[in-house]
Formats: structure tokens, sequence, C-alpha cells
């Protein structure tokens, strides 16, 4: 049972007057997304949120919401739209305060509606970087992770229910940003360094300096 979700009144005035740029970073489950964005963070200092890691915070806060998100995230399941959104938001806001001057939104969108939810109430996504990785390479990737992540849901069961919830939830939202033209598709099957000269010559085009 989805847990009841109570929405948060967030004001985002300060999060809208900055107007900073704002990425998607979507990809398979261990496509990479965590490893470009560092390297990213490292290049352009733009804040790096990671919805799995907010999710992940806020089960190790103790709070009941946590505990109710544990569950699902075992499951492979996504987590309620309004949950993740107002996490992002509070997590954006945070960095405002504190001088960002752009975001990398790592996981998010999972589904389309989460991108229409978060450009409506937000601003519009510059780009959306999208890691594009076979699902045998995920798998080995996950499953070596596996060894030291520490991750509830790095285990065979949960890794082949998080890549059904790829497949069947967020491959549309590749599709929807490709047809916004916004998509840049990237074949992130090589190593580390080749994949990052590849998000920065997309993302040098992008602003000349960020
Ligand atoms: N280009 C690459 N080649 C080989 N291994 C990689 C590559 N990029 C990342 N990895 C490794 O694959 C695993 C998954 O990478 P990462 O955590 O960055 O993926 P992710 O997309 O953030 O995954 P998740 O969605 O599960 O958080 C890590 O162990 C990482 O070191
Ligand atoms: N944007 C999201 N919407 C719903 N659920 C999410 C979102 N981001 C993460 N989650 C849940 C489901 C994922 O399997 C786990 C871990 O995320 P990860 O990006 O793989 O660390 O959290
Ligand atoms: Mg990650």
């Amino acid at each position: 049972m989805a847990p009841t979700v109570e929405r948060k009144n967030i004001n985002l005035a300060p999060l809208k007057a900055a107007n900073v740029p704002i990425f998607f970073i979507v990809g398979g489950p261990g496509s990479g997304k965590g490893t470009q964005c560092d390297k990213i963070v490292a290049k352009y200092g733009l804040t790096h949120l990671s919805s799995g890691d907010l999710l992940r915070d806020e089960v190790k806060s103790g709070s009941p919401r946590g505990a109710q998100l544990t569950a699902i995230m075992e499951s492979g399941a996504l987590v309620p739209l309004e949950v993740v959104l107002d996490l992002v938001k509070e997590a954006m806001l945070k960095a405002i305060e504190k001088g960002s001057k752009g975001f990398l939104i790592d996981g998010y969108p999972r589904e389309v509606a989460q991108g229409q939810q978060f450009e409506s109430e937000i601003q519009e996504a510059k780009l959306v970087l999208f890691f594009d990785v076979a699902e045998e390479t995920l798998v080995k990737r996950l499953l070596h992770r596996a060894q030291t992540s520490g991750r509830a849901d790095d285990n065979i069961d949960t890794i082949k229910k998080r890549l059904h919830t790829f497949v069947t939830s967020t491959a549309p939202v590749v599709d929807y940003y490709d047809s916004k033209g916004k998509l840049v598709r990237i074949n992130a099957e090589g190593s580390v360094d080749d994949i990052f000269a590849v998000v920065v010559a997309n993302l040098d085009k992008v602003t000349s300096k960020i």
C-alpha cells in the first residue's frame, strides 16, 4: 500500500528566482549516473542531488515516512511522485541558500509525470542526459557494486525488479524528452573517462561556462 502522502507547503520562490540551470540525469540502475555526476560536479561546480540518496537519507532519519519507503525501495518499485518531489524541492532550496549555481537531478524523473510536475512547479530542465547501457552490463556492474555498497537493493532479485521498473516506467521519459529535443543520449558502455568526455562536449555546447 502506497504511503499516505502528507504534502508539504513548500515556498519555491527563492528557487524560481535563482533561475539556475537544471539538468536531469536519467539511466537504468547501475548506468553510471552517480559516477558521472561526481565528475561533472568536480568540473562545473553544480549541485548533485540523487533522488535515491535523498530517499535513503529519509530512511536513515528513522521517520515514519522513511519506514514506509524501505519496503518500496527494496521491492524495486518507484516511490510515490509527491514524496520524492518534495524531498528534491527541499534539498534544492537548501542548496540555493548556500549559493548553488545549478543542479544535476540524478535519478529523476523516473516517470513522465514526475518530469511534467517538476517542470510545471519549478522550471524546465535545460538538458536531459540519458546514460544508455545494456541490461547485461547493468547487472554486471550492480552485482560488482553489491560487494561493497551495502545497499539493500543491490541484490539480483531487486536488480531485476528495478530493471523492469526502468523499462516500464522510465524508458518513456527518454522518448518524451527526445520528442522535446532535450535529450542527450550517451552510450555509457565504455570507460568512465570516455563517457565523461562526451558529457563535457554536450554540457559545454549548452553553456560556455556554467
Ligand atoms: N563506465 C563504467 N564502467 C564500469 N563500471 C562503471 C562505469 N560507470 C560506473 N561504474 C560502476 O558501476 C556501478 C554503478 O555506478 P553508479 O552507482 O554511478 O550508477 P547509478 O546509475 O548511480 O546506479 P543507481 O541507479 O543504482 O544509483 C558502480 O560500482 C560504479 O563504480
Ligand atoms: N525519482 C524517483 N521516483 C520514484 N522512486 C525513486 C526515484 N529515485 C529513486 N527512487 C527509488 C527507486 C529506486 O530503485 C531507489 C534507488 O534509487 P537510485 O537512483 O537507484 O539510487 O529509490
Ligand atoms: Mg546512483
